[in-house]
């Protein structure tokens, strides 16, 4: 442990919670570890391993669990939040009699705020309107890679540079670089469409219709994702990075996906609650694709792909039917 740099709270000891911690702690920064439940940080503090969420991966000395929310928040420097979307704002609620409103808050979830869909820095600037310093870190990231030390590249996108460039620097290692940005919306959305485009490759995937079907999905998947975050003044550029078109290709082609998974299982021919049962974590694509489908309908733009999603998720629309409504629509040009 390196008493010069900054030691930092993660709150979520899940899957993507418990890797970032690893690398942090890696890089040598105190990092102390908190989750809702607090057996399962006593059996993380015993074991030195999260059994539930990474088997196998050992936790470094400066890697501490700890089942206090004010220990672990109190002692940090900066703050990394990666409880699910629907813990998101209740989580800011208790950090706020916690911590100073100098303090800088990071967080890694991808999603919008179930009820109000709101977007994630949304629900920052109402909960903690006095904090001015925080910062959103996404991209093509599976948890499990990047606990086995795995080459990976993400973004951070921050309210001040200097800021994007201290979490940079914390995250940065020979196994993983970050890129700095200030598109706080275009991060936040990119993270939060792909999940539901995921669901809708794995449906696709599970139907059994094959690349061509997957690879126009993505392209025109990226296509909604670009249309809806540019009206909501998101940068261009962002969205073809790894925030959108980078984490849009990994979640919709590859089975460590839990997005991806679901929309196998309603593919083929499995019902919700069940497949959502059988992945046993966090399934952001589930819960927001309801609150995108409500966020492009005021902002009056289409995403036709999203919406099928989320017929066949909430209106019991079977996937064969929505895809052919997708393919029958009318003619138009490509852009
Ligand atoms: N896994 C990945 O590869 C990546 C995930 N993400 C994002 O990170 C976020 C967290 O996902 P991930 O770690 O994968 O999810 P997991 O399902 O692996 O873990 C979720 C963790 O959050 C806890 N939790 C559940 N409900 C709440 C709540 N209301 N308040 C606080 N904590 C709660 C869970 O506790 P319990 O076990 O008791 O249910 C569990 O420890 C999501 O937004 C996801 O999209 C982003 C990039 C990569
Ligand atoms: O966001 C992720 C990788 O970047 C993880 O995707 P899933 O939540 O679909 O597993």
């Amino acid at each position: 442990m390196r008493a010069d740099l900054p030691s930092i709270a993660v709150y979520g000891a899940g899957s993507w919670g418990t890797a970032l911690a690893l690398q942090l702690a890696r890089n040598e920064h105190a990092v102390g570890l908190w989750d809702i439940d607090a057996e399962h940080i006593r059996h993380i503090q015993q074991a030195r391993v999260n059994h539930r969420y990474l088997p196998n991966i050992a936790f470094p000395d400066q890697l501490q669990a700890e089942p206090e929310l004010a220990r672990v928040a109190q002692q940090a420097h900066w703050h990394l939040v990666v409880v699910p979307s629907h813990g998101f704002r209740s989580l800011l609620l208790q950090l706020k009699d916690l911590i100073p409103n100098t303090a800088s808050i990071c967080w890694a979830t991808k999603g919008l705020e179930l009820n109000t869909g709101k977007l994630l820095h949304e629900v920052m600037n109402e909960v903690l309107p006095d904090f001015s310093q925080y910062a959103v870190v996404s991209g093509p990231t599976f948890a499990l890679e990047v606990a086995k030390g795995l080459p990976t590249a993400m973004t951070v996108a921050a309210t001040h540079p200097a800021l994007a460039q201290q979490i940079a620097a914390a995250f940065h290692g020979k196994n993983y670089r970050v890129y700095t940005s200030d598109d706080i919306v275009g991060v936040e959305l990119g993270g939060a469409v792909k999940n539901v485009l995921a669901i809708a490759a794995g449906i696709s995937d599970g139907l059994g219709f094959g690349a061509n079907a997957r690879a126009a999905l993505i392209t025109r998947g990226l296509a909604e994702m670009m249309r809806l975050s540019l009206h909501l003044q998101a940068k261009p550029e962002t969205l073809m990075g790894l925030a959108g078109l980078g984490d849009l290709v990994l979640t919709c082609t590859d089975d460590q996906s839990r997005n991806r998974r679901l929309g196998l299982a309603l593919g083929q021919g499995q019902d919700l609650q069940t497949a959502l049962a059988a992945i046993g974590q966090a399934v952001e694509g589930a819960k927001s694709a309801h609150s995108i489908g409500k966020l492009a309908e005021r902002a009056g733009v289409e995403m036709p792909i999203c919406q099928q999603v989320t017929r066949i998720l909430y209106e019991g629309l079977p996937p064969r039917q929505a895809v052919q409504e997708l393919i029958s629509r009318d003619l138009k040009a490509e852009f």
